[in-house]
């Protein structure tokens, strides 16, 4: 019998923080090969709701659990890492120490930001961080000192790290913050490409630039609800961005991409 149990599923869950409910989420699935992106201004939600699928944030309790891998409630946070690589703008503040860039993308198949001591990496898994660095066009960094790439180089080897495990979801939490305009080249093509390769990508982001032709689901998040679900086309007007954000904007298409500009 075929499983039509959706990739990922979120019903009817809750967040409060420090005394106030900052997300609450009635419906969303995403299907197995799907991307979706998630528009919104700072502090609408985004990275709280991302929190839910990584179990790094924690909904209200209630009998029927809200968050569901493939139909499946009881999955382990190991279940989870291997499921998902992320890649967030913030992960390379994260790491402090001295080591090859190859050792942070191997750390990924530790669900690690680096290699865990104690952990030996046989010559397999070497091998396999070195190919996923191939792939990505940055072979040459593998043996670079991690803290003395450039901050887009740096990013491309996470982005490796986060494939490194092969995941059946990529996260790209705000990919392209703090990029000058190679390195946003770079990581934009890297999702196109496996957005197109049929790998499911979520991207979090405040710019319509950042998403890839490829991606054609929206969701707009504000003060904590989704308040949008559809096909980017529809949702990625002057109207809808100038009320999302608040301020008066226009929405420019050239070719298959979207950018914002104030009006
Ligand atoms: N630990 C916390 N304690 C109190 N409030 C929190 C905490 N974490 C998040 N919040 C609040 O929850 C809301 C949503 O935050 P979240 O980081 O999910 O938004 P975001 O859309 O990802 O923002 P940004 O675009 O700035 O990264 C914000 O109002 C934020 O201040």
């Amino acid at each position: 019998m075929t499983d039509l149990s959706p990739l990922l599923r979120i019903r009817d869950a809750h967040v409060r923080c420090a005394g106030r409910e900052i997300l609450a989420v009635d419906e969303f699935s995403l299907a197995e090969g799907e991307s979706v992106a998630l528009l919104g201004p700072n502090g609408s939600g985004k990275s709280t709701f991302i929190g839910l699928i990584t179990r790094e944030v924690h909904p209200l309790h209630r009998d029927e659990a809200p968050v569901l891998f493939r139909g499946d409630a009881r999955v382990t946070l190991a279940d989870i890492k291997r499921a998902l690589g992320v890649v967030s703008s913030t992960m390379q503040d994260q790491i402090r120490v001295h080591v090859p860039a190859q050792d942070i993308v191997a750390g990924g198949l530790f669900g690690s930001l680096g290699i865990p001591q104690r952990c030996t990496v046989t010559d397999g898994q070497r091998a396999r961080a070195r190919a996923i660095m191939n792939e990505l066009g940055i072979g040459d960094l593998a043996e670079r000192d991690i803290l003395t790439l450039s901050t887009g180089q740096a990013r491309r080897v996470l982005i490796a790290r986060a494939l490194v495990h092969d995941p059946d979801v990529l996260i790209f939490d705000e990919p392209c913050t703090g990029l000058d305009p190679e390195g946003m080249y770079y990581v934009r093509q890297t999702m196109s490409a496996l957005a197109r390769a049929g790998r499911p990508v979520l991207l979090v982001t405040h710019y319509p630039e950042d998403i890839a032709p490829e991606i054609q689901r929206l969701l707009l998040v504000r003060d904590g609800r989704i308040v949008a679900d559809g096909p980017k086309e529809a949702l990625l007007t002057s109207e809808t961005m100038s009320g999302l954000f608040g301020v008066p904007l226009e929405v420019v298409r050239t070719r298959d991409r979207y950018s914002l500009v104030d009006c």
